[in-house]
């Protein structure tokens, strides 16, 4: 028995004790058990529909038990089983003589790669389910979908799949991964179940053989064979604390975002799907600082009209009835281009959202339609990104003025993104005709310090960089110059290094994904307004992230459950 660390990318932290359970052995055998009686098109045809309908089997169990978040992933796995597209590549090759499983592997590939050629981080995680699905297809092909061992599991494949982790009848305490990012559906999944995920190990590991014990190490950010005695006694306390803190941080749910000198955060929610704002809700988000809009449409043809906007918007909307809704316009940015619009721009400036709408007056226009009528029962209040001028403002308040008048509703308030120097230096000015300013610390962080956001050093907790941090206090000095609120809606908000700094600054309101509000709630319910100020001020004299970091790990810490 030789002991091992196998170092990895953590994509869900935590610490996790279990047996070895390899999710996608490759298949050995040459000729398929008879799971259909007719020829490769319908044993193509059958392995999907069983799939699909073993997918949507465990969305409805999932949305019984009020998981409403993971039971829309494998509902859309289970559209992607369902695929006509995703068929008909595998039946071509059916017809032209290919045994089915080779035609749905290599139909799988062709379709997935064609997803992830986009280039486009979100789409290239959606690739990542076409695989699953394929894999899936393949092991009823091969006969192997029964039960898992009845022992908690330590997942292990090639790409972990959400559903790998949503399987029932199995105690999965960790998983890990060769491939995959951060953002996959199977690591949002193991982040809002708590279960440790481990990306990007070395594929040796591929080669264990079932039923070992293995321990994932989220301090180590490795998994480790056969742990000694001290390892498991550490891993096997530090789940029962975690579980145990994850249920007193969910007991404050109903209590207010108050520091304890009584100064108060509104607390909101990111969102962009139905499922992530019932999430929000029932974590108790006072509404939603930031409804991404843009992200049904990466991967659309064309300018999306009025009505497949209101197909996105009014699902989300529905759910939110009542409550403040800050909707931000289509943000297609650099990292995030559409097919219609990267031709020809990558890199070039012209690729950031506004300008690009301003350009197209017509569909921005069909957007704000869209907002006013899906929005017409909440508390909406509509959010321009990428803002670098006043006049860009003011185009966008005329725009929506006559949008208003012609649909017969008052305008809503119109406010801005902060994520440009441009908007920094004119602060003044902005939050004089803006409604309210909600920093975007992700794209402001990374513009001011020369970071690509897919740069693995553009973590959240670079926001607490001097240079950053001084951009913000100048927009909060501005902005209650004129008596606007300022939120700030990037992961910084959430970062338990952050959090303290921004407070101090004089942020009125955070907006944080679902997931992190019980844990931002308890940390702001620990602190004082006033040390948080003083800690802001002395932050603001330092050089660089690492002091400013040591400076908030020595005197602003909250314990918490
Ligand atoms: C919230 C932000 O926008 P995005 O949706 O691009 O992360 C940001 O830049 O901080």
């Amino acid at each position: 028995m030789t002991r091992r660390t196998y170092p990895g990318r953590l994509a869900s932290g935590g610490i996790a004790l279990g047996f070895l359970h390899r999710t996608d052995r490759p298949h050995t055998r040459t000729t398929l058990p008879h799971r259909t009686s007719g020829d490769a098109i319908h044993q193509i045809t059958d392995a999907f529909d069983a799939v699909a309908a073993r997918l949507l089997e465990l969305s409805t169990s999932l949305r019984e038990q009020g998981k409403d978040e993971q039971a829309d992933i494998m509902e859309v796995n289970s559209y992607i089983a369902q695929d006509h597209d995703l068929r008909g590549k595998a039946i071509e090759r059916a017809h032209h003589g290919q045994p089915a499983a080779i035609a749905i592997r290599q139909a799988v590939d062709t379709y997935a790669r064609a997803i992830a050629a986009l280039d486009d981080p979100t789409l290239a995680e959606r690739a990542a389910d076409v695989r699953q699905v394929g894999r899936r297809a393949l092991n009823w092909l091969h006969g192997e979908v029964g039960p898992a061992p009845d022992q908690p599991l330590v997942l292990v494949a090639h790409e972990i799949g959400a559903a790998d982790l949503l399987e029932p009848g199995q105690t999965v305490t960790a998983a890990i991964s060769v491939t995959g990012g951060p953002n996959s559906h199977a690591a949002i999944v193991a982040r809002s179940l708590g279960i440790p995920l481990l990306l990007a190990v070395d594929p040796q590991l591929l080669d264990l053989p079932d039923g070992q014990e293995i321990l994932l190490d989220a301090d180590r950010a490795a998994a480790v064979t056969h742990p000694d005695d001290d390892e498991r006694t550490r891993a096997l306390h530090a789940m029962e604390t975690a579980r145990t803190r994850r249920l007193a941080l969910a007991e404050e749910r109903h209590l207010p975002a108050e520091t304890l000198d009584e100064h108060r955060i509104v607390l909101r929610a990111n969102v962009a799907t139905p499922a992530e704002a019932r999430a929000a809700l029932t974590t108790g988000a006072e509404g939603v600082g930031l409804l991404r809009t843009e992200l049904p449409f990466l991967n659309h043809p064309a300018w999306p009209t009025r009505n497949q906007h209101a197909a996105t918007l009014v699902p989300v909307l529905r759910t939110l009835t009542g409550q403040v809704v800050t909707a931000r316009t289509l943000d297609f940015a650099d990292d995030k281009l559409p097919p219609f619009l990267s031709q020809g721009r990558k890199g070039a400036r012209l690729g950031r959202g506004l300008p690009l709408m301003l350009a197209q007056p017509e569909a921005f226009a069909d957007q704000f339609r869209s907002l006013l009528s899906a929005g017409a029962d909440t508390d909406l209040r509509i959010m321009i990104p990428m803002v670098a001028s006043i006049d860009e403002l003011r185009a966008c308040r005329r725009l929506l003025q006559t949008v208003a008048a012609e649909a017969g509703v008052p305008t809503p308030p119109l406010g801005i993104m902060v994520e440009l120097p441009e908007a920094v230096a004119a602060a003044d000015h902005l939050a004089r005709e803006a409604s309210f300013l909600s920093i975007g610390s992700n794209d402001l962080t990374c513009q001011l310090l020369g970071l690509d956001r897919r740069d693995p050093t553009a973590t959240p907790a670079m926001a607490a960089h001097p240079a950053v941090l001084d951009a913000i206090a100048r927009v909060v000095t501005a902005a209650h110059r004129h008596n606007r609120q300022v939120s700030v809606c990037g992961d910084a908000a959430a970062h338990p290094l952050v959090t303290p700094l921004l407070i101090g600054i004089g942020c009125d309101s955070l907006s944080v994904a679902p997931a992190a509000l019980d844990e931002v709630r308890a940390r702001i319910r620990r602190l004082r307004h006033d040390t948080c100020a003083s800690l802001a001020a002395v932050a603001l004299s330092r050089e660089t992230p690492e002091e400013v970091w040591r400076l908030v790990e020595q005197c602003c810490q909250p314990s918490l459950p």
